[in-house]
């Protein structure tokens, strides 16, 4: 049995609108990109690392990883049209036979806490799609129907972890664009999802904002 991670990173980055793609920028004087990869080899050297990249990104990560004498052993995959396609792109250099759990998460959040991770990888085994969830800590407003009870609702973070089978199988659908993360599809395909506990410093680096919170996180 293997475990896998897919840390998708193929996407342009347009809220965050720098030259440089957001996965790249430097926290704590070292890239996004790497803070994350670094933190799944520190959970299992054992776990297979797959890094989806868009072809033209390659070359630059490339010197990157030479300038910060980076060597976390991973594959590499070309990244896709959309998040969806970009996983499907990670899930191809899997196995088809291969048993396990497989873990998606975003290459722009540096901050998952192993606790989570291995909680998720752990879940998995019996549960077969698992999302770690934070609570809602604000007062939640539907723009049109006023006041809505917190209680029934969490944030959705990754690593989101399956059954390899289940998440190959479920990534064989046509492309939705409800499809903004692996749980909904799993979940479209029929799967129900567990949810565990997440950590709250576990961002995503989506706007300037985030990113000067994540500089604060490295302290
Ligand atoms: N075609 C895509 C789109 C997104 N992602 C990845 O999915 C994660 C979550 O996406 P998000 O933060 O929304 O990134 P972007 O799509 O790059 O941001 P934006 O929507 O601002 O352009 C990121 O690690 C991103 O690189 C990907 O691998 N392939
Ligand atoms: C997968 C995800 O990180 C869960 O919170 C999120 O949905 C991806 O971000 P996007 O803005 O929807 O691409």
């Amino acid at each position: 049995m293997t475990d896998y991670i897919i840390i998708v990173a193929g996407g342009k980055g347009l809220r965050m609108g720098s030259d440089i793609p957001k996965q790249f920028l430097p926290i704590g004087g070292k890239p996004v990109l790497m803070r994350t990869i670094e933190r799944f080899h520190h959970f299992s050297e054992a776990l297979q690392i797959i890094l989806v990249l868009p072809k033209a990104q390659q070359t630059y990560w490339h010197e990157l990883c030479g300038q910060y004498q980076f060597d976390v052993p991973y594959m590499l995959a070309d990244g896709g049209e959309t998040r969806f396609h970009s996983v499907q792109h990670g899930l191809a250099l899997i196995p088809d036979d291969a048993q396990g759990v497989v873990g998606v998460h975003d290459g722009v959040r540096p901050f998952p806490a192993i606790d989570v991770i291995r909680r998720c990888y752990d879940t998995a085994r019996t549960a077969k799609a698992v999302i770690p969830v934070t609570p809602v800590v604000e007062t939640l407003r539907h723009i049109t129907e006023g006041t809505k009870p917190r209680g029934d609702y969490r944030l959705v973070q990754t690593p989101q972890t399956f059954d390899i089978q289940l998440l190959k199988a479920a990534n064989r659908q046509p492309f939705s664009e409800a499809f903004t993360d692996d749980a909904s599809v799993v979940e479209s395909y029929g799967h129900a999802i567990t949810m565990v506990e997440g950590n709250r410093e576990n961002i995503k680096i989506t706007t300037p904002f985030d990113l000067a919170i994540a500089e604060t996180l490295c302290r």
